[in-house]
């Protein structure tokens, strides 16, 4: 696939909103809360089908209804439109 350019997470976090970059290493992250656990892991399982179309996967945990997710791509070692790609998928579904 292409997309592995890195970009950093500095300009990935430009076009994202409510992403934060994660200190100590070249990744984004967010949590997402939604009204109960079914929401929660409805969310995942959209996004795991998606992460799957795109061989390209979150670092995540799920506690209850809240999901809190990584993004980086470890092929590049840093963020690239991929990590753009799937945060955008993200925040348009939840
Ligand atoms: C072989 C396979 O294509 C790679 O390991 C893919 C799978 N999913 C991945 N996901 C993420 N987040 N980063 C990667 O570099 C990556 N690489």
């Amino acid at each position: 696939m292409s997309q592995l350019k890195l970009i950093g997470a500095p300009s990935a976090l430009l076009l994202l909103e409510g992403w934060a970059a994660v200190e100590g290493r070249d990744a984004i992250h967010k949590t997402f809360i939604f009204k109960n656990f079914n929401e929660a892991f409805g969310f995942m399982t959209q996004v795991a089908m998606q992460a799957e179309k795109l061989d390209h996967h979150p670092e995540w945990t799920n506690v209850y209804k809240r999901v809190a997710v990584t993004l980086t791509t470890h092929d590049a070692k840093g963020v690239t439109e991929r990590d753009v790609a799937l945060a955008l998928f993200m925040d348009q579904l939840a």
